[in-house]
């Protein structure tokens, strides 16, 4: 969906490369963020879209007490385990994107320029299309892969295996870069990464 007088700014990277934070930088800012990790939260709650399909597949095992899913469960299943990951992203991808269609059609309304955070978006290239949303812009956040074990371990409390299992289930950042319009290189600290986003911002 390439509105005529709205940009689309796809935001993405590997897992806890920092899309987050350069979200969070640009909402400060005023900017609209679309967050696809948040719609995914919404469609998979307690009666929702991708919720009954869920729990169809992987049974009774994945909920929690009071039947809402038990997300850190769900995560241990399908970080290792290719065909469920597979599985688990045909229910839930094709219910995010039509609520991000939804998001954008409304925020176009009133602003020039939306970005949309997606952690997948470059191994969704293809079905993006197929949904009708085209990037202007896409921006890739980027650390090493060593810098990116140790924030997702100190963040998600987990460990070096299981970090590990999280960053491969995800295309490389080599191959990621191909399709990158700008590349946003954090490595340092936060401070550094809000002079870079300002800096780009300008170029819009
Ligand atoms: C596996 C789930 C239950 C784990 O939930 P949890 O709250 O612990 O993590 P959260 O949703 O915040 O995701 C954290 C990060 O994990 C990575 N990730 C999530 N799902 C996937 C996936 N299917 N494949 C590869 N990486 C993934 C992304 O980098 C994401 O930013 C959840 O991520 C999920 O339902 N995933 C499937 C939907 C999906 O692909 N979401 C990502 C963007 S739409
Ligand atoms: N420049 C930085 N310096 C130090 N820590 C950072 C920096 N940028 C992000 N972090 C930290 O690294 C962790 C991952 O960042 P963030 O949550 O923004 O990643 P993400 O790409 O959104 O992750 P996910 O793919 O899981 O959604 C967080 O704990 C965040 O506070």
């Amino acid at each position: 969906m390439k509105q005529n007088r709205c940009k689309i700014i796809g935001i993405t990277g590997g897992i806890a490369s920092g899309k987050s934070t350069v979200s969070d930088i640009l909402r400060k800012k005023g900017y609209t963020v679309i967050d696809a990790d948040d719609i995914s939260r919404k469609v998979t709650d307690i009666g929702e879209s991708a919720y009954e399909k869920i729990h169809e597949y992987f049974g009774d095992d994945i909920l929690r007490k009071d039947l809402s899913i038990d997300r850190k469960k769900l995560g241990s299943i399908i970080f290792g385990d290719e065909e469920k990951r597979k599985k688990l992203n045909e229910m839930v991808h094709p219910e995010v994107y039509k609520k991000m269609i939804q998001e954008i059609r409304i925020n176009a309304q009133r602003d020039e320029i939306i970005f949309l955070d997606i952690p997948l978006l470059i191994e969704e290239i293809e079905n993006s299309k197929k949904y009708g949303i085209e990037y202007d812009e896409i921006w890739l956040v980027f650390v090493s892969e060593k810098e990116q074990r140790e924030r997702l371990m100190m963040r998600d409390k987990i460990s070096s295996e299981e970090a590990e299992k999280r960053i491969k289930s995800q295309m490389s950042m080599d191959f990621k870069r191909k399709y990158a319009t700008r590349l946003i290189d954090n490595q340092y600290g936060k401070e550094h990464l809000t002079k870079i986003v300002e800096k780009l911002v300008k170029s819009l």
